[in-house]
């Protein structure tokens, strides 16, 4: 669905993104996580056509994406992890005013479904800036999926809020992906890792150092987030990285 070719990011003259070879299935989950500064947010950007690469291939259903950037954005949800939410507004009135600034179509059964799942319906009328991180966050994620995309790419989805929220996230966006919505996600959580995905991605200083299985993480290369990253899933097992 999505595939890279050494796919390269400059900012200034700085290689951000060192030559990624990648790609994606429609229906998969991918996790993404590695060490602070490793590239994945400048990935999942390229991917989302927020930023443009300066090397390489990025390709949408085989066709570059330079040809086809609208379609992109028609099939694509960006959730970036900063939350931008109108001052002032009820939840009712962001999902409003969101709806209104969309280009797309709108499939009203689709944003009722989301309310009610995420139970966004119990605080319709309050204001959005006295709510709870986790309630911002849920509000803030529905707002980026009211246009249904089939790819959701999101920037730590969970990240701050409390542990019953992060659940309630989780297992949505597990319903979304069983339903056949493509998942690509940044996370530092392993319990995110581990519910949501089959497949993660291991990001180390613009490469992607591990892509597959969680059977597979003891092919790790050696560097400290690696080992660690190892020893988590391992819980309990003694296991050796290799070089
Ligand atoms: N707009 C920009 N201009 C210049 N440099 C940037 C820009 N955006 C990111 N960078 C640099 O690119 C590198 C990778 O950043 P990026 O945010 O993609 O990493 P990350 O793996 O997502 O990190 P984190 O886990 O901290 O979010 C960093 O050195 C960062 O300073």
């Amino acid at each position: 669905m999505i595939r890279t070719e050494a796919l390269e990011k400059h900012y200034k003259q700085k290689l951000i993104l060192h030559g990624l070879s990648w790609d994606i299935k429609s229906g998969e989950s991918v996790g993404i996580t590695g060490p602070n500064g490793a590239g994945k947010t400048t990935f999942l950007k390229l991917l989302a056509t927020i930023e443009k690469p300066t090397g390489g291939g990025l390709y949408f259903e085989e066709k570059p994406y330079s040809t086809q950037v609208k379609r992109i954005r028609k099939r694509i949800g960006y959730i970036p992890q900063e939350i931008s939410l109108f001052e002032g507004l009820k939840v009712k009135e962001q999902i409003n005013a969101w709806r209104k600034l969309s280009a797309q179509a709108i499939d009203e059964v689709h944003v009722k479904n989301m309310m009610e799942v995420l139970r966004l319906n119990e605080v319709m009328d309050r204001r959005s800036d006295d709510l709870s991180g986790g309630w911002k966050r849920k509000l803030h994620l529905c707002i980026g999926l009211l246009h249904k995309p089939e790819i959701c790419l999101l920037d730590e989805p969970t990240a701050g809020i409390d542990m019953a929220a992060k659940v309630e996230i989780i297992d949505w966006l597990k319903k979304l992906n069983d339903s056949g919505m493509t998942l690509v996600y940044i996370s530092h959580d392993w319990y995110e890792l581990e519910q949501l995905s089959k497949r993660l991605l291991l990001m180390d200083e613009g490469s992607i150092v591990f892509d597959g299985g969680k059977a597979e993480l003891k092919h790790l290369p050696t560097n400290e987030y690696s080992r660690e990253l190892a020893n988590i899933v391992h819980a309990g097992k003694k296991i050796v990285v290799h070089k």
